[in-house]
């Protein structure tokens, strides 16, 4: 179990957490999803004292990290694969590791096994591949049989069979009752792995829940629209908290509205429909619309402009989007 109460770290001016506040439940896999820079790898390394925290107190299983008195029988984390004497052996270094924690050569062999790098444990590290680190990273964390674990990215530099691994791996530690918490940027990876997510933007919790019902809050908002007369039913739409993106000449996607309001008030002004259907959301979905203000770093989409709009029937090309206008 991990316990945030408060949690917050600023570097100078910049904060990077701020004061978050959550639980992570053992018995499950809890995600940690935010866009890059939202503070999920100075989360993790506050749980695991590498960081101090500002304000705010962080325990694992009941303690802060450093008052464990085997710290590596109750944490396991992966937060730096690269962070390794790259001049050792994978299997020298989880030796070391195990020497200086009373842990037998026995489970260095195990958790060798467990992560599929018998074949490359003699090796030296420095010649990894970034998905053989992760492995080795993975190893090390297991190594003190830890009741929870902490994996920054895990499957970052993996192979789709690294993943599936990794997804598996996770999912079985969990349902040994361990506390697992990683963080992933790949939501539909996360969709098929997480029980539970807890999203974070520009520090702040945006969302923790279940996943189930983070995909839930997403699905059937979204009803995708095409029509030759595009532009005056995205006019007839338009209202308090409906919000319309244009995906092609003639087509857009609506959110806060249904198919059924859409079909009425087309047929209502005799605006013939070519398609009208409801979009299944996803996490995916669901990330984008909870993460669209605390992205730091936005990629621009030139397939989204408004003049892509286009009405056959003469009106002007609407708005890409219409949140707040009046219905
Ligand atoms: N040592 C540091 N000094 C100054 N700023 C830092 C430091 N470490 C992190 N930051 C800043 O704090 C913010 C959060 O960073 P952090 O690495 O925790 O985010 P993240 O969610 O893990 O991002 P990513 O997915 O890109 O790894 C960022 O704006 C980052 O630039």
């Amino acid at each position: 179990m991990i316990e945030a109460h408060g949690l917050t770290k600023r570097y100078g001016p910049k904060t990077a957490v701020d004061d978050v506040t959550f639980t992570v439940h053992p018995g499950k896999v809890t995600g940690f999803l935010g866009p890059n820079g939202a503070g999920k790898s100075t989360t993790m390394r506050m749980i695991v004292g590498l960081d101090r925290p500002t304000h705010g107190t962080v325990t694992v299983n009941g303690r802060p990290y450093a008052q464990h008195r085997s710290p590596l029988h109750e944490v396991g984390a992966l937060l730096d694969a690269k962070a390794v004497h790259t001049g050792r052996s994978a299997y020298n270094h989880l030796l070391a590791m195990a020497a200086t924690h009373g842990i037998g050569k026995a489970r260095v062999r195990e958790v060798i096994e467990m992560t599929g790098l018998d074949t490359v444990a003699k090796k030296r590290v420095g010649g990894f591949s970034l998905g053989m680190g992760q492995r080795l990273g993975i190893a090390s964390a297991l190594l003190g049989d830890p009741r929870t674990l902490i994996l920054d990215e895990p499957v970052n530099g993996l192979d789709p069979e690294g993943v599936v691994w990794v997804r598996n791996l996770v999912r079985y530690l969990a349902g040994e009752g361990r506390t697992v918490f990683l963080s992933s940027h790949l939501m539909s990876e996360m969709a098929l792995t997480a029980d539970h997510i807890i999203v974070v933007g520009r520090g702040r919790i945006l969302a923790d829940a279940p996943v189930a019902d983070i995909v839930g809050r997403a699905a059937g908002t979204t009803v995708r629209v095409r029509s030759p007369h595009a532009t005056r039913l995205v006019e007839l739409m338009a209202g308090p908290g409906i919000t319309v993106t244009s995906t092609a000449p003639e087509s857009f996607e609506i959110t806060g509205s249904t198919a059924e309001a859409i079909g009425e008030a087309a047929a209502g002004a005799q605006l013939v429909l070519h398609e009208l259907t409801p979009v299944k959301g996803s996490l995916e979905d669901a990330y984008m619309a909870l993460t669209q203000d605390s992205v730091e770093y936005h990629s621009t989409d030139a397939g989204l402009h408004p003049d892509h709009l286009s009405d056959h029937s003469g009106a002007h090309a609407a708005p890409s989007s219409t949140e707040g206008a009046h219905r």
